[in-house]
């Protein structure tokens, strides 16, 4: 659980997102809402529903950029869906609680890396002695002391040796032969709602066929990360790892559902409305609080926090049914991005495009620099034609900055020690021609 204040929050989302204050400090207020209530005794904890949020602002603005940021910070569960989803041809309803199978995927994930984590330095202690025993074996080194192999005898000055090498990398492509575990646990695929029964399947078919090994033979470096991972598996528990994954999607989980907006009802849209409405129907329960099957067992919806976002470009929020309306009732607007707004985007996060593409050529040898001026240039071009073509937001500079780098970023293997300088002239000599072309640019930028 995060213990950062409103503040802090805000302060380490500034390090990504630009602008956009207020909807930084109403998700920011809202992570520390869990905070808090984590804090009260039980009774009233369990009183304590999350506040939901309804961002509004057009396409490409930092909407989904702020709530996954804020996911990350918090180590929280995290899925985003699409609301027109279901109103695709072949829905069917109810499918909605495959969101939440998603979360819970998602937060077993999270919470199965976690535990790894903290078991990795014994993992990786045993994978080096398993490659050692592979490379002397141990009957030499230990049985004169111990005849339990599992007791760990003290290293042989042999075996002390190839230790040394091995850490040193020397060893890296001396090929070993090893048994791996193998798993015959069966997949079982359960339709939808009935991801306990299952999940039961499956336990029992694991415990029919266990685990078997198979001998493979593979250099050391590739043999040491599959080891390590087998070592940590065995350290865990499976089981506590999907009690805490629950917990967490439970106490923790962010869902953003996406294009809320479009699934809003209309009365002069008629027909189609009503399966609009029937989805926003569906999402109710699940944003008010209720329980869904998954595979880790059965997960209850009431203490996530729920970020819908939309354009409301023709519909408005009181456009959405009064039951929803009431459960997302934190509104924050985010502004359209300014050219000043790009030019900032460009240079100041802290993993700004102009840092990643310079990174990225780094890796090649080519050194890539923009100017300022290069850099205003480039945020005037996204503008223009986002203002020419569709408005798609801060996405444009990944389209625009794309097609300007495309030749350096096609030639950069053969250019090692070259220094590409990214100026105005230069952006105008590569995108003037096509930033003028309204039909070029629709389909190039
Ligand atoms: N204010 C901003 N500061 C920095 N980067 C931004 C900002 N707004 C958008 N971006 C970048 O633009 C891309 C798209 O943004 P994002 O996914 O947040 O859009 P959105 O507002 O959720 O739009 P949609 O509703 O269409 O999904 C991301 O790569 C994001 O990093």
């Amino acid at each position: 659980m995060s213990e950062l204040t409103p503040r802090e929050i805000v302060n380490e989302l500034d390090r990504y997102i630009i602008g956009q204050n207020d909807a930084k400090r109403a998700v920011a207020i809202a992570l520390r809402n869990r905070w808090r209530r984590m804090q009260l005794d039980p009774e009233l904890r369990n009183e304590v529903t999350p506040k939901n949020i309804l961002m509004i602002g057009p396409t490409g603005v930092g909407k989904t950029e702020i709530a996954r940021r804020l996911a990350t910070l918090a180590n929280a569960p995290f899925v985003k869906v699409e609301a027109t989803k279901f109103t695709e041809v072949g829905y069917v309803g109810k499918d909605v609680e495959s969101i939440i199978r998603d979360l819970a995927d998602v937060s077993y994930k999270l919470t199965r890396e976690q535990a790894i984590k903290r078991v990795r330095s014994q993992a990786e202690d045993r994978a080096e002695d398993r490659i050692l025993d592979a490379l002397l074996p141990r009957r030499q080194t230990a049985a004169d002391w111990s005849h339990d192999l599992t007791v760990s005898a003290p290293d042989s000055e042999t075996r002390q040796k190839l230790r040394k090498q091995l850490r040193e990398g020397a060893l890296d492509d001396r090929e070993i032969e090893l048994d791996f575990a193998m798993n015959v646990g069966v997949e079982i695929m359960s339709p939808p709602g009935m991801e306990e029964m299952g999940q039961q399947l499956r336990q029992m078919f694991q415990h029919l066929g266990g685990t078997r090994t198979q001998s493979r033979k593979l250099p050391i470096k590739t043999a040491r990360p599959l080891l390590v991972e087998e070592e940590a598996g065995k350290l865990l528990n499976d089981e506590e790892i999907r009690a805490q994954a629950v917990e967490a999607a439970e106490q923790n989980g962010i869902v953003f559902i996406d294009e809320i907006d479009k699934v809003a009802q209309r009365s002069e849209w008629g027909g189609a409305g009503v399966s609009r409405e029937g989805v926003q129907r569906d999402l109710l329960p699940l944003v008010e609080g209720s329980t869904v099957s998954t595979r880790y067992g059965p997960i209850k919806t009431d203490h996530m926090l729920f970020i819908a976002s939309g354009a409301f470009s023709l519909a408005k929020p009181s456009d959405l049914i009064p039951e929803l309306q009431g459960r997302l009732p934190i509104r924050v607007e985010l502004s359209a991005l300014s050219v000043e707004d790009f030019k900032r985007i460009l240079r100041e996060p802290h993993n700004a495009l102009t840092k990643q593409y310079a990174a990225l050529l780094g890796t090649e040898g080519v050194s890539l620099e923009f100017t300022e001026s290069g850099i205003d240039r480039l945020a005037e071009v996204a503008y223009q034609v986002n203002e020419r073509t569709e408005n798609i937001g801060a996405r444009r500079l990944h389209t625009v900055m794309e097609r300007l780098l495309e030749k350096v970023s096609f030639e950069a293997a053969d250019k090692s020690g070259e220094k590409y300088l990214i100026d105005a002239e230069q952006v105008d000599k590569n995108l003037g021609s096509l930033v003028k072309d309204q039909d070029l640019s629709r389909y190039i930028l």
